[in-house]
């Protein structure tokens, strides 16, 4: 559906924002993660024909949407991280406005979108009394409104509490069941449950393409788990990658990224896919030092 070859984006003073990425994306919901400045951004503006690749080419559905960006722009959904609505006016009257810029003119597909964003409710309240997350959902409304085959995502849950970031997730797992989701995020949980694919980008490098499953299976045997004494926790911490640490009344229970056993006692242990994101990016710098 979506491909990608070779690309680079270059700012001012020789900035490398995004080095020589080249992938190839079905439908499904592609989590884009690494780091802030990874380049995530900036390679989902070239996705969203917002900004050029500085080389390389980008295909959508065999066409380059580079030297051809409408062959993308009429079924193209944007959400940036930064996208505000307007205050004054209502929910209905803001999709009612972007309709009208993109051109959709069903009014039913507007009392749709509201019902599958659960804003209907809302529809003739003013957006300034909505919540993060309900400015986030109808922000996904307009994204949404001429029906596109590629939905883009930018950061998704930010500034949304638990509940919102639930609901926002469920939706956009719904959505990537028929389309093709790219969200980028610093946040694993976020795309944890919904993912279909992992695209892991770091100093504007794609570092790995693959199934949450596999990260998880290439983890095992690397993710171990021990308790120690707390007098003992330091040393340890210096020569071995702490996951996670918690104290408990035994001493201190660990959860350490290693190759090997990396003391007595410890035992492997079931990695998440947080944990095996970890270990890939721990391995990813040592070779880089
Ligand atoms: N318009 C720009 N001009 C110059 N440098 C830029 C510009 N946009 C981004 N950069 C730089 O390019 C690199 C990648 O930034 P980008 O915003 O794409 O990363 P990101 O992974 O989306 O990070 P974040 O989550 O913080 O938005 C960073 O070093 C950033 O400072």
């Amino acid at each position: 559906m979506l491909e990608l070859r070779n690309v680079v984006k270059t700012y001012a003073k020789n900035v490398r924002a995004v080095d020589d990425v080249s992938l190839n994306l079905p439908a499904g919901v592609v989590g884009l993660i690494g780091h802030n400045g990874a380049g995530k951004t900036s390679l989902m503006q070239m996705i969203a024909t917002l900004t050029r690749p500085t080389s390389g080419q980008i295909l959508f559905d065999g066409a380059d949407i580079v030297k051809r960006p409408d062959a993308i722009r009429g079924r193209l959904g944007f959400l940036p991280q930064d996208f505000g609505v307007y205050p004054n006016l209502t929910a209905l009257e803001f999709l009612q406005y972007f309709a009208a810029l993109k051109g959709v003119r069903d009014p039913a597909r507007l009392r749709l979108l509201l019902e599958m964003v659960n804003l209907h409710e809302h529809a003739h309240r003013q957006a300034a009394g909505f919540s993060g997350g309900m400015r986030r959902r109808l922000g996904i409304a307009q994204a949404l409104l001429n029906d596109p085959d590629v939905l883009i995502v930018d950061e998704p849950t930010a500034g949304l509490d638990p509940e919102e970031r639930l609901r926002f997730r469920h939706l956009l797992s719904e959505i990537g069941f028929r389309k093709l989701v790219i969200v980028s995020t610093h946040i694993v949980s976020d795309i944890e449950n919904m993912a279909s694919h992992l695209a892991i980008m770091n100093k504007g490098r794609l570092m790995a393409y693959d199934t949450p499953d596999s990260f998880v299976r290439d983890a095992r045997s690397k993710v171990w788990s021990v308790t120690v004494e707390a007098q003992h926790y330091e040393a340890l911490r210096a020569e071995v990658q702490v996951l996670q640490a918690q104290r408990n009344e035994h001493g201190i229970s660990l959860r350490i990224a290693h190759a090997s056993s990396p003391c007595a006692g410890a035992v492997p242990a079931e990695p998440t896919l947080e944990e095996a994101l970890m270990t890939q990016r721990y391995a990813v710098q040592e070779t880089a030092a």
